[in-house]
């Protein structure tokens, strides 16, 4: 492949104007990213990604209510009167079938529109990982892998995604020439590709949310290739690029 790549280590680490005319892929492992694409997979009709409580309410307003669902977190914790908190697992296709999300988290939606810039923007994680793959292979765009991070920080479970993709991308050998964001990414994943979920549940958010985010959340967003989605963004909805059309 003939694009370049990039790695912004969290959502503060780029200025807008970097990803102008570039495909941003957003990697928010823990959770948001996951979520997202399992409410995909579940049937929802699309995920509207918002900064803030007052950006939701808004946009809910235009709705009717039976037809959408107000989703989201703070500190990892659900946003009280959301329907739904940040756990992919409540995002079951009982709850999200034919369903809007309307979705505000602390980290993944900011990034997603702090990318707006971006001549594209899909939606990445391990679960999706060779869907994400198939895309990105046949872009001609330069690439901006995105980790949302975790308030401003570095978090780990991205940037080792953003490896994984990296490496898989390049076929294990990373050009010389590569930002040095790319390498460190490459370089992380060599050390700990090996076992993923490991790495991740000794990572910063497992120790700091061990009381609220469980085992499990965590055990099944380290799952490889789980769902054949592709979450992209088209006038601030996302849906499924491979989707059947209604
Ligand atoms: O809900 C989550 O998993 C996190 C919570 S925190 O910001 O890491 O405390 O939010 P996300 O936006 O999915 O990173």
């Amino acid at each position: 492949m003939d694009s370049k790549i990039d790695v912004f280590i969290s959502s503060q680490s780029f200025q807008e104007e970097d990803l102008r005319g570039k495909t941003a892929v957003v990697v928010d492992v823990l959770r948001a990213s996951s979520t997202m694409i399992t409410a995909l997979y579940n049937g929802a009709k699309g995920v509207i990604p918002v900064a803030d409580m007052g950006d939701a309410s808004k946009i809910s307003q235009n709705l009717d209510s039976s037809h959408y669902l107000l989703s989201g977190e703070k500190d990892g914790v659900k946003i009280e009167g959301y329907d739904l908190g940040n756990s992919p697992l409540d995002y079951s296709r009982e709850k999200v079938e034919k369903k809007t999300i309307i979705l505000n988290t602390t980290n993944g939606t900011k990034a997603i529109k702090r990318a707006g810039l971006a001549e594209e923007i899909v939606i990445g994680s391990f679960l999706n990982l060779e869907a994400l793959l198939d895309h990105l292979q046949a872009v001609e765009t330069d690439i901006g892998l995105v980790c949302a991070g975790w308030k401003g920080r570095l978090a780990l479970e991205d940037l080792l995604c953003a490896g994984n993709i990296i490496y898989e991308l390049t076929g294990g050998n990373l050009p010389e020439n590569v930002q040095d964001g790319a390498k460190v990414a490459f370089g992380l994943f060599e050390k700990f590709g090996d076992d993923i979920e490991q790495a991740v549940k000794t990572s910063n958010y497992a120790v700091r949310l061990k009381d609220i985010v469980s085992e499990e959340d965590i055990s099944y967003c380290c799952q490889l290739n789980r769902m054949h989605v592709l979450p992209v963004m088209k006038e601030g909805i996302i849906s499924d690029f491979y989707g059947k059309e209604e």
